[in-house]
């Protein structure tokens, strides 16, 4: 029996003549089996959804990766052709669910798009394309159909002493895999910077000040759940941060 229930917002996906609300495996799976979790897929709805009502029963926020962008105008920019594909629903959940559960407290996970995500909803701003950014790498995912080596750890960050994320998975050089081609910009004013790649990409954020766990990831610990140590530590710290969270006395409760 899994303690402790953990949202996911949906992505809006075209499949078999269908148009679903879905979440990938890899990061159900990781809420299962590595932060022992049961995890609940919220859908996009177009017209808004009340987050308040879901975070009323759930006692975490689990925000995926995924292959669409955050539409720009959410941080002041044009549309350009470097900027899609979208989903706006899932772009006007995810950002409200990440506010409200800064607000309320309760436990937030977001990883890649999720990070993007995070850093929008509070202010800050993407770069896109940033392999063709001057001495920036290429953090998109490597061209194969073997998702062991599209989600292979292959390149370092370095977690800065003191961080969230140092309490969790130690400080100094990490290995981590990659597969992005957006990036934190501008930084959100309540976002602090706690591990940086090689060529200066944000790779983590914590959210200061917040009332609970608040952490974003730019690559995909989920994927390697059960098989990384560092990864396995990040899911284990959400999940413990969820539990506690459950297990607040009611007259806790907001
Ligand atoms: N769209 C953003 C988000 C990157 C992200 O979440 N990637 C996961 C997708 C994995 C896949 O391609 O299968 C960006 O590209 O920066």
């Amino acid at each position: 029996m899994h303690s402790g229930l953990v949202a996911i917002p949906a992505d809006i996906r075209s499949l078999d003549g269908y148009v679903w609300h879905a979440a990938p495996d890899q990061y159900i799976m990781a809420a299962v089996n590595g932060s022992d979790v049961l995890p609940l897929i919220v859908p996009a709805l177009t017209d808004g959804t009340d987050v308040d009502m879901v975070l009323d029963r759930v006692d975490g926020v689990l925000i995926s990766g995924s292959r669409t962008n955050v539409h720009p105008s959410h941080y002041g920019e044009e549309e350009t052709e470097h900027h899609g594909p979208f989903d706006p629903a899932r772009d006007r959940l995810s950002m409200a669910l990440i506010r409200r559960s800064i607000e309320r407290g309760i436990p937030l996970l977001a990883i890649c798009r999720g990070i993007q995500e995070l850093n929008v909803a509070l202010g800050g701003s993407l770069a896109t394309e940033i392999q063709e950014l001057p001495g920036r790498f290429d953090h998109r995912k490597p061209e194969t159909e073997d998702r062991d080596i599209a989600f292979g750890i292959r390149h370092s960050i370095t977690v800065k002493q003191g961080s969230c994320l140092a309490s969790i998975v130690g400080d100094g050089e990490v290995r981590v895999n990659s597969l992005h081609r957006q990036a934190i910009s501008k930084l959100a004013p309540r976002l602090a910077v706690e591990a940086v790649a090689e060529d200066g990409t944000v790779e983590a954020v914590s959210v200061i000040d917040a009332p609970g766990f608040a952490i974003g990831v730019q690559w995909h610990p989920e994927y390697w759940v059960g098989s990384d140590t560092i990864s396995d530590k990040i899911f284990a710290a959400f999940g413990d941060a969820v539990r506690a969270r459950h297990a607040r006395p009611a007259e806790a409760a907001e």
